[in-house]
């Protein structure tokens, strides 16, 4: 059982919405015996906000993630999108209207690129389900989103490792953008980075949720990027919500003994940190 009821969305119109979503995968030993790596998961997403989501290792954030995609079935429950003015369970979904309105951006930005392909190619995959584009329209395409994430020309032709890790993040993100989506859900972006390019790569999407109206989901596991970053935080233990709400409330004033231990524990407690201050610093210097 879920251990608190379905949160708000908070201000917007919610855009996505998870209802009792639970997955669950057989304990390996042939006794057919589960477990429920989401345990009847509520939560919803308001537009142009970004909600993060934090728990320990295990506690069904990537599973969350993967049946929001539609990369995984939930076992039972569902997820709900809003497709301009009608609410669709994303079950039912056509893939490329899901994708039109939700991409996702993955940890690792060495693993995550065709090592074979050219930027531009691996910008263009995306959009092999919507309609012919001859060969200068996908290679125009590729050059307006790479320049959306800060690259350009330089990059347009480059193979993946000719780049920097940041510089790869760039391009995923602009992979994740191409369809022009709504929401990104984002699976520890930052983790495979060196902090200074953490900070980068945290204000170029803090730019583009705000020059897009982008909505975020935002897995992670550090703590000072989601007081940065997020205006709601949804902690996670063992498949089950344990708290919810707004950054501030949750990370200064934690209902919960786990979100306790859970700031207590983290590396990247804030003000206390490398990656920390670094962000305290890069964003501060991107605001007005
Ligand atoms: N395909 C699978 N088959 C069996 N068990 C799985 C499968 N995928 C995930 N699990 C299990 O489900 C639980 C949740 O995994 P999940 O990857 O969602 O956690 P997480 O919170 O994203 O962890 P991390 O922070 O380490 O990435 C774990 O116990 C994991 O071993």
């Amino acid at each position: 059982m879920s251990l608190v009821t379905m949160p708000k969305a908070g201000a917007g119109e919610v855009v996505l919405r998870a209802e009792n979503l639970t997955k669950t995968f057989r304990l390996p030993g042939g006794d057919n015996r589960h477990f429920a790596a989401l345990d009847q998961l509520n939560f919803s997403l308001g537009r142009g906000r970004t909600l993060a989501v934090v728990g320990e290792s295990g506690s069904g954030k990537s599973t969350m993630a993967k049946l929001v995609m539609k990369l995984q079935r939930p076992t039972a429950g569902r997820v709900s999108l809003r497709l301009d003015t009608a609410v669709r369970n994303i079950h039912g979904l056509p893939a490329r209207d899901l994708y039109r309105k939700i991409q996702m951006v993955f940890q690792d930005p060495y693993a995550s690129l065709n090592p074979r392909k050219r930027i531009w190619r691996i910008l263009s995959a995306p959009l092999c389900n919507y309609g012919r584009l001859d060969r200068g329209e996908r290679q125009a395409r590729a050059l307006r989103h790479l320049r959306k994430v800060g690259l350009g020309e330089a990059q347009l032709y480059a193979f993946p490792h000719m780049l920097s890790g940041g510089q790869r993040q760039r391009v995923n993100i602009a992979r994740a953008l191409v369809t022009e989506p709504e929401i990104l859900i984002l699976d520890e972006p930052l983790s495979a980075l060196d902090v200074s390019v953490q900070a980068q790569i945290v204000n170029l999407l803090l730019d583009l949720q705000r020059d897009l109206g982008l909505t975020y989901l935002f897995i992670s596991h550090d703590l000072a990027v989601v007081r940065h970053f997020a205006d709601q935080v949804l902690v996670m233990k063992s498949g089950e919500m344990v708290e919810w709400g707004g950054v501030e409330q949750v990370l200064e004033y934690p209902a919960q003994e786990y979100t306790r231990q859970l700031l207590h524990s983290a590396p990247g407690r804030p003000a206390s940190t490398t990656a920390g201050r670094a962000l305290d610093i890069a964003v501060g210097d991107s605001g007005p």
